[in-house]
């Protein structure tokens, strides 16, 4: 592999120097790390990454290659990837695709060779921020000032990475309709294991438009960006409380809360990672979880609801139930993938409340 010489640079203009892969050029988004020890086909195709750069804390990324089986999209969403080692020589049954090639050919840019452990910690220290990868410009001050700008400018980007058109996966079961704000593709996945009939939906269908799909439960997904940018969801979602059982995962989780009268804050660093433990107070049990978030939920966020899950590392909001109506919702990732499977009985759950 070309050594070419590359730059991270944070807002605050601390930088660190390293060697580009994928593309060159200048990438930007918001820096935020990832505890993950394996799974980086999965973080790089989630498109709830969509505006940020991850570091993965793990040290060696690439080694089992990339495959067109464990991706979460068909394509990478990530705007820049950030990492210890990457893996000259991957080595899997599975593999179908150099990571270098992978990158090139999603024109993705990658740094490798920097220190990740500083980077994290800095980030744990003083908060995730925007930063900036070049090949072309080494000029610290200039590449923080991008990368204080691009935190001012606002994009819809649940719309950038929902589906276009309504997409239709058949199923014996229970018709469920997928508010597609950045879905994992593993959330299909867990329907369609369940017998569901699934239909994906754009994020702007209008709650009429669900309805007419005559769904027997809706589901709202993960999906990229701050909640409350995007007020068009929180108010189809308002005019579904109520009329149908309703999961929320993440992005989705949030969106509900906010339709029920909820505030959402930004939290530090957020939670990215395969490792998070949740106290379910319901089961009284403490499952190990799959998290992708920088915002949460107040834990006084409605009087409605009632908080079942929370993150034993910060005792963060992680899920509610509503207290009339058949509604579920996890800031965690029952889907996984990448991560434990500890959490899918949630889907069970949802199933159960169609039944
Ligand atoms: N994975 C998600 O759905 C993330 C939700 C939201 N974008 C956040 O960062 O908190």
């Amino acid at each position: 592999m070309e050594n070419k010489k590359a730059i991270l640079v944070l807002e605050d203009g601390s930088y660190f120097e390293g060697e580009a892969f994928g593309r060159t050029g200048q990438a930007h988004g918001e820096v935020v790390f990832n505890t993950c020890m394996t799974g980086y086909e999965e973080v790089l195709t989630d498109p709830s990454y969509k505006g940020q750069m991850v570091v993965m804390t793990y040290p060696l990324i690439g080694n089992y290659g990339m495959n067109e089986e464990d991706v979460e999209s068909y394509k990478p969403h990530v705007e820049g990837f950030i990492i210890k080692e990457l893996c000259d020589y991957p080595s899997n049954w599975r593999c179908t695709i150099h990571p270098v090639q992978y990158f090139e050919r999603w024109g993705i840019m990658g740094i490798h060779r920097v220190d990740t452990r500083q980077i994290t910690q800095h980030i744990r220290n003083f908060g995730s921020m925007y930063g900036v990868i070049s090949t072309e410009s080494f000029d610290v001050q200039a590449l923080a000032e991008t990368a204080r700008n691009i935190g001012t400018v606002k994009r819809d980007l649940v719309d950038m990475v929902s589906v276009k058109k309504t997409r239709h996966i058949e199923g014996p079961g229970h018709r469920v309709v997928v508010m597609d704000m950045g879905m994992k593709e593993n959330i299909a996945r867990s329907l369609v294991k369940r017998g569901c009939d699934v239909y994906v939906v754009p994020c702007h269908t209008s709650a009429k438009e669900i309805l007419d799909l005559n769904p027997e439960g809706i589901l709202i997904s993960n999906g990229p960006g701050d909640p409350q940018d995007i007020p068009y969801a929180i108010e189809t979602i308002r005019n579904l409380i109520g009329k149908k059982p309703i999961m929320g995962i993440c992005l989705g989780h949030q969106l509900l809360g906010l339709a029920l009268g909820g505030q959402t804050y930004k939290l530090k660093f957020g939670h990215h990672g395969g490792n998070h433990p949740v106290k379910d107070f319901n089961k009284g049990r403490v499952y190990i979880t799959s998290q992708n978030h920088n915002y949460a939920l107040r834990d006084d966020f409605c009087k409605q609801a009632t908080v079942t899950h929370i993150n034993l590392n910060d005792n963060t909001v992680e899920g509610f139930v509503h207290n009339e109506y058949p509604i579920i919702s996890v800031q965690y990732h029952p889907e996984a993938s990448p991560g434990p499977h500890d959490s899918a009985y949630m889907f069970d759950e949802f199933v159960g409340m169609m039944a």
